[in-house]
């Protein structure tokens, strides 16, 4: 089990954030986690990271049921992480290729030495992703969408077994941000993909692979399951309160009011 979510809860600072959500997602599954501003998501994926803790219910990530073992670190090296977030963490001295290298050891900048090996598999993975020919440029003069493909590196240089897009295409443009779904799409398809979650609140980055998806509204689960049926004209302006109509153009839903 990649998670299982049954009632969690999370209070922080005397509100409740998440209220009773229920959430399984099973190895393989590529999931779109859906939810307007301040709906709960980010919440949802720091419990992930095991930075929070459920105040009830039962969370396992991974296989690890929190509260029976410590998790932090063990976890975090299994789960790729991509977000602007997490650019801001990161060396922006380093050159892309450190960058990528370092995801070896789930570390921000590289502290210890590389083997031949990881160095060979940076470059394969710098070379898939389009990234080969910046490599030894600093992370800083990087543009943003060489800076989310470098990142999509450095997730997947640890092998994660469960690969996490937060917002990733926030300050792209269309051609930089279709680029890049092409490119989750590509990973997502091949047969030794981690399993995926795609968080967003835009429609139209939904790609055909993200099949599943949870809608988060308020901190609670609005509805979850294929994506079929929750990107729906009904399903969502139920969950907008506000009437709109889904159009799907090549497996990819657009939306309009
Ligand atoms: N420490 C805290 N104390 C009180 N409220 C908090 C705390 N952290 C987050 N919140 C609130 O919890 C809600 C959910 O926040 P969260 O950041 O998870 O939303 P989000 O879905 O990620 O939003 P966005 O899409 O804008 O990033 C928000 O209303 C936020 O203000």
């Amino acid at each position: 089990m990649i998670l299982h979510m049954e009632n969690v809860s999370l209070k922080r600072d005397g509100s409740w954030i998440l209220q009773n959500v229920n959430w399984d997602i099973k190895k393989g599954e590529h999931w779109v986690l859906f939810g307007l501003n301040g709906s709960g998501k980010t919440a949802i994926l720091n419990m992930l990271n095991a930075f929070y803790f459920p105040s009830s219910g039962n969370l396992t990530v991974l296989d690890k049921e929190f509260g029976k073992t410590y998790l932090g670190e063990e976890l975090r090296k299994k789960i790729g992480f991509v977000s602007s977030a997490l650019q801001e963490k990161l060396h922006s001295n380093d050159n892309a290729f450190e960058i990528v290298l370092s995801g070896a050891f789930a570390s921000i900048g590289l502290y210890e030495r590389p083997t031949e090996e990881m160095r060979e598999k940076a470059i394969d993975l710098l070379k898939q992703l389009g990234c080969y020919e910046y490599a030894n440029r600093n992370y800083n003069t990087l543009s943003q969408g060489e800076k989310q493909r470098v990142l999509i590196g450095r997730a997947l240089m640890g092998e994660p077994e469960l690969l996490i897009f937060d917002e990733p295409t926030n300050g792209l443009d269309f051609i930089a941000r279709e680029q890049l779904l092409e490119t989750i799409q590509t990973i997502a398809v091949n047969s030794n993909s981690p399993t995926m979650i795609y968080v967003t609140h835009h429609i139209e980055e939904i790609l055909p692979v993200f099949n599943k998806t949870l809608l988060l509204k308020r901190g609670e689960v609005f509805s979850s399951g294929n994506t079929k049926d929750m990107i729906s004209s009904q399903q969502l302006s139920e969950f907008f309160d506000l009437k709109v109509t889904v159009f799907w153009q090549n497996g990819r839903p657009l939306l309009s009011k």
